[in-house]
Order: C-alpha cells, then structure tokens, then sequence
C-alpha cells in the first residue's frame, strides 16, 4: 500500500497520523501511530514528530517513531480535477479584524509594547471536501513550502503548506529564520521594502538573535532576502549556529524561539497576554509549531501558518500579520485576505 493509501486507512480506523513533505524534498514521509493514544513531550527528548500549539502554557502532541511506523515514498501527484467548489462565509467580519487592528494600535501607543501579530480564523464550507486532495494539491502547488496533513481523533486534522522555519538542528549546528513582512508576489523578487516593512523584520531578527545569543556559543546573521511563498513575498534573515554537545539543546533551543515576534509579538509575554485576552477566539495550533525531532540526529521544525483545521465539511483557515504603530487597519484586513489565498487556490 502507498502512503496515501495508509492516510484513507488509518483515518478511517480513527488513528493518529502525519504525512509531510519538507520544502524543495521529492519524497513524502509519514508517521502512523499503531494505537489512538495521546502522546506527550515537555523537553523535547524522544524521536518523533512534534505538534505544538501557539500556547506553550498546553502540551506538545507527540507522535513517537517507537509507537508508529515510518514510511518514505516518490508520489505521483493524481488530483481530482472537479475538486474545487467552495462558498465562503467569514466568521470575524471585516469590521471585527479593523477593529481589533485598531485597539491593537492603540495599545502599542500607550503601552512599551512594541510590535503584536494579530490573527484571526475564516470559515470555508466546502463541497465534496476530501482532505487526501486538498493535501494532493498542496503538495502539487508549493513546492517550497512544508506541505503537511496531520491528525489525532482526539485532537482534529490539520493541513498546511507553512514557508517559515523555526529551526533545523543537525547534530549541533542550527539554523533559524526571521521571517516578516508581506506583499503580494508581482512575478519579481525585487520589491523595494519602505521603512515600516524593515524595522519591523528587524525587531524579529535583533529578538532571534538575542535568544539565540543565551543558548549557542557561537552564531552568524545572514543577508537579508525577499523570499516568495506562494502568491505573497516576506522579508527573510537566516541566522546559522551551532550548540554545545549535550541532551538538551533542542529543548532550550524551542524554548528560546518560539513564539517568536513574527508570530507574537514584543515583548513576548506582554504580546501573548494580549493576543489570548483580545483575538477573542482560539488560535490552537496556528502559529505553533510543527516537525520532526530525534530522526537520524537531525530536527526540523517548522511554524504552523497558511494552515487551516478540517471539521466535516468545513475548513476553518487561520491568517494573521504583524501590527505595529505604523499599521494601517485596512491594509492589515487585505495582509489577510491575502494570505487567505494560499490555501484557497486548493479548495
Ligand atoms: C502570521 C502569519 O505570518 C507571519 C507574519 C508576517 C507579517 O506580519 O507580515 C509574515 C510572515 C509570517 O511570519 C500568517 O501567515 O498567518
């Protein structure tokens, strides 16, 4: 049986699975959990695959490679074309995003927090919803982004085409990203960024690489780039490194980043206390993280955005952006129409 022949098997059986490609990879590779138990990890120390939500004050989901059985495949991509009707309904109207923006503003104004990502989710009630092809087409549409499909009975089915890296660690060398800023992509990478655009990637690199400073003896800020993801562009900075020897590197490594400013916020803990209080509705695990930890001495994890949540037959997608006291409410509701796009291309 091939991979997607498992996905249809196990989700019918009500048993916890993930299927993934990494960005620029040819070959899908899956975990499928033997039983439906709900697996843990705190510290990050067993080999697996990690789901990890936006608040770390709740669990981690694990599922272990002992407790599953692995498998890589070449897949030959077999859509359905007549997938593809879907009628859209929002559930936080364009005035609640504005509004929200605007009190956003307002508490950067009069408080010393700085920058805050502010989200929010749309209901999609599909036709003929089939996740094995929204996932198909995923894999299918963006091959540079990390395009998963994953489920536990006791959790839901997510699915994703995410473009930031939270953090790769290869034995002790690491890499990290920081990632912000959004255009629309015109068919160049040349976009001339304006000043709002650049201090406000530059507030996450200058907090990656402060964190970073306290975990790794040694690491290097690369040059900043325009990098496409999908139908938009983001300002991106890589920062390189490496930790010392020992068990705990991935862990402290986890703790430093995430949530990192580019999807929370500055401070990070004033941020947070405010996105739980205000964005009125549950983020779960958007803007949590994603990926496997312990496989071969590598971990690769990745930030769980332009990703939605199946339910029946409806597909609730999460998309947010970064405010800060230069934000315009209604350029922050296109940001997010925007990103809507990438995940409706295949719906
Ligand atoms: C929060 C999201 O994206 C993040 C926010 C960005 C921004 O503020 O411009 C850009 C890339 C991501 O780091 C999202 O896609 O939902």
């Amino acid at each position: 049986m091939n991979i997607v022949g498992f996905i249809k098997d196990h989700f019918k059986q009500g048993l916890p699975f993930v299927a993934y490609r990494k960005p620029g990879a040819k070959s899908i590779s899956a975990f499928f959990q033997e039983t439906d138990r709900l697996f843990q990890t705190d510290n990050y120390s067993e080999s697996g695959f990690v789901f990890a939500p936006f608040d770390n004050a709740f669990p981690s989901i694990l599922i272990p490679e002992s407790a599953s059985e692995v498998v890589t495949e070449d897949l030959e991509y077999d859509l359905n074309p007549n997938f593809g009707l879907y009628e859209e309904f929002s559930e936080n109207s364009k005035e609640d995003h504005i509004n929200l923006v605007t009190k956003t503003i307002h508490e950067i104004n009069t408080t010393r927090t700085r920058k805050i990502v502010i989200s929010r989710k749309e209901k999609v009630a599909l036709e003929n919803a089939d996740f094995i092809n929204v996932f198909l087409k995923l894999l299918a549409t963006y091959r540079r982004a990390m395009v998963y499909v994953w489920y536990h009975p006791r959790v839901g089915l997510w699915i994703g085409a995410t473009p930031e890296t939270l953090l790769k660690l290869n034995r002790q060398s690491f890499s990290t990203m920081s990632l912000a800023a959004t255009r629309p992509y015109e068919n160049t990478l040349n976009v001339s960024w304006n000043t709002k655009e650049l201090e406000e990637q530059s507030l996450v690199t200058d907090f990656i690489t402060n964190k970073i400073a306290n975990v790794s003896k040694d690491h290097k800020t690369h040059e900043r780039e325009t990098v496409r993801a999908g139908n938009v562009v983001h300002l991106r900075t890589m920062i390189t490194g490496a930790i010392e020897k020992g068990g705990e590197g991935l862990s402290r490594l986890i703790k430093a980043l995430h949530p990192t400013p580019a999807v929370c916020g500055l401070p990070r803990e004033a941020a947070k206390q405010f996105i739980l209080r205000e964005e009125g509705y549950e983020r779960k695990y958007y803007t949590g993280f994603l990926g496997e930890i312990h496989m071969q001495n590598n971990s690769e994890l990745f930030v769980n955005l332009r990703c939605m949540e199946l339910v029946d037959n409806v597909a609730f997608l999460y998309v947010g952006g970064g405010i800060t006291a230069e934000s315009i409410p209604e350029e922050e509701w296109e940001e997010t129409k925007l990103k809507t796009k990438t995940l409706k291309k295949v719906l």
